[in-house]
């Protein structure tokens, strides 16, 4: 959608010097800051430091980016600061190198790959509700963290280190995520400064890296591949035109991508599902009721109707991704904007899915938005929980298989309750989580 109009995108208000909008983009509410600048404007200018960044904040601009003109964008700054964590894997790449990596990782998302992990998650679910106690206050999102971590690391690792990467990733993770969050929003200078901040960091970028360099060495020292898992499929790959096998660091690095993209988002999502069940009884008594009906032994995915809608709706008002970004590779004009080649643009899936215009009442939890006649057209266009184009989601159908069944096997397996007097308060890192859930386990 690209006009000749050539205009300048509006510079969004409350820059400071130095720091530009760090600020604002520092704030709790991240999704409430880019959904009011949709007064100014669907194409807003934003400053991190000195650096300008063009948010694309309405569904055709994002759509227009990402698909249309999609070879037109790339990278932007949030992977260049995962980088010393991701090294060169699928995140961080870009170009051909990137479209290779897509190709030699794709496997271990083939359908019916998917269709032997959904019955693995589904034990893993019911075997971690099932350790539940009537009268126990649990932390629920610490505890999506840890199913969450379970699920990729006995989906994807058949090795005896799983439980270590597992341990790693339930306690590491949200310092990791949490410290890569700060990095984004703040000018380069930042992260040389000695503060804790930074040195947890670090300290836990070093744990992951030395946990997948140990996963490496293990796989190796027992002769390689033949395990069917993520890590075989890596070492047993090689390139369709050179025949080359990727080397042990480039398997290291798409380990470290694996675990960054495939926990947090889907543990984050689920604590807030735990959230909106506890705080909606006629919805959870509809999951109850369908989790009773169908989720036994071998599960039929396609029967979980309710829960499926229920999760999209999750997906929907709490995505936990505030902000994604690209970098334009050669001078493009986007809603009739001239972008020069290196200019960052950013978009924010939360913010699109808050938007009354296309969802009515949006803020609250409304699983038959989903069911019935679905889903009207603007809705579709303008929901991207696993985002669009080159870059798209390649966890999207595992990450909605696990949180089908995870949703399931606690309304199959228990009932959770918030305490007496609980708000829910939001912390902003790279994801938009809980600051804390206590819930209340009682019996079904
Ligand atoms: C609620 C769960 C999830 C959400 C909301 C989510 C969302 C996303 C989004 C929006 C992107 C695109 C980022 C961009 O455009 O810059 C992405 C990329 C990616 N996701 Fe997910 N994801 C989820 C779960 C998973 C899972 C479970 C896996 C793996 C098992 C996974 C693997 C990946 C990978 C490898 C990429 C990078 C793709 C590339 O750069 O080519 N994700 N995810």
């Amino acid at each position: 959608m690209t006009t000749a109009l050539n205009r300048k995108a509006p510079t969004a208000p409350g820059k400071l010097p130095v720091l530009g909008h760090s600020l604002s983009l520092l704030r709790p509410d991240r999704v409430g800051y880019f959904t009011a600048l949709r007064s100014i404007g669907d194409l807003v200018e934003i400053k991190i430091g000195a650096r300008p960044y063009v948010l694309l904040n309405s569904p055709e601009l994002v759509r227009d980016a990402l698909l249309e003109q999609g070879s037109s964008f790339d990278r932007g700054r949030i992977f260049e600061k995962a980088r010393p964590y991701v090294g060169d894997g699928l995140f961080t790449s870009q170009g051909t190198e990137h479209l290779r990596q897509r190709r030699s990782v794709q496997p271990a998302f083939h359908h019916a790959r998917l269709d032997s992990y959904a019955g693995m998650m589904a034990d893993i679910a019911r075997r971690h509700v099932s350790a539940w106690q009537p009268g126990d206050t649990l932390n629920a999102d610490h505890e999506m963290h840890v199913l969450a971590s379970e699920i990729i690391g006995r989906t994807m690792f058949q090795s005896p280190l799983a439980r270590e990467v597992i341990q790693l990733c339930s306690d590491e993770l949200p310092t990791l995520v949490q410290g890569l969050g700060v990095r984004t929003v703040l000018p380069d200078f930042f992260t040389q400064l000695p503060l804790p901040v930074n040195r947890r960091y670090d300290a836990a970028c070093a744990k992951f890296r030395d946990a997948a360099r140990r996963l490496v060495d293990s796989y190796r020292e027992s002769g390689g591949g033949g395990r069917g898992d993520f890590v075989s499929m890596l070492m047993e790959a090689r390139d369709a035109k050179t025949g080359v096998a990727p080397t042990d660091t480039e398997i290291r690095d798409q380990i470290m991508t694996l675990l960054i993209s495939a926990i947090e988002t889907p543990a984050t999502t689920l604590a807030w599902a735990l959230y909106e069940l506890a705080s909606a009884p006629e919805v959870r008594a509809q999951l109850e009721e369908e989790a009773d009906r169908v989720f036994h032994g071998d599960v039929d995915l396609a029967e979980l109707r309710v829960t499926e809608a229920f999760v999209l709706e999750n997906l929907r008002l709490h995505h936990p991704l505030w902000m994604l970004m690209r970098r334009a590779v050669r001078p493009v004009t986007v809603g009739g904007v001239h972008l020069e080649a290196g200019t960052e643009v950013i978009y924010s899936p939360a913010a699109m899915h808050r938007d009354p215009a296309i969802f009515p009442d949006p803020m609250r939890i409304r699983p038959e938005r989903w069911l019935g006649d679905g889903p009207t057209p603007e809705m579709q266009r303008a929901f991207v929980p696993f985002g669009l184009g080159r870059r798209q989601c390649m966890g999207d159908a595992f990450a909605m298989i696990q949180m089908k069944i995870s949703v399931a096997a606690v309304a199959a397996g228990s009932r959770l309750s918030l305490p007496a007097g609980f708000r829910p308060k939001t912390v902003t890192t790279s994801v938009v989580r809980l600051a804390e859930l206590p819930m209340i386990v009682g019996a079904r």
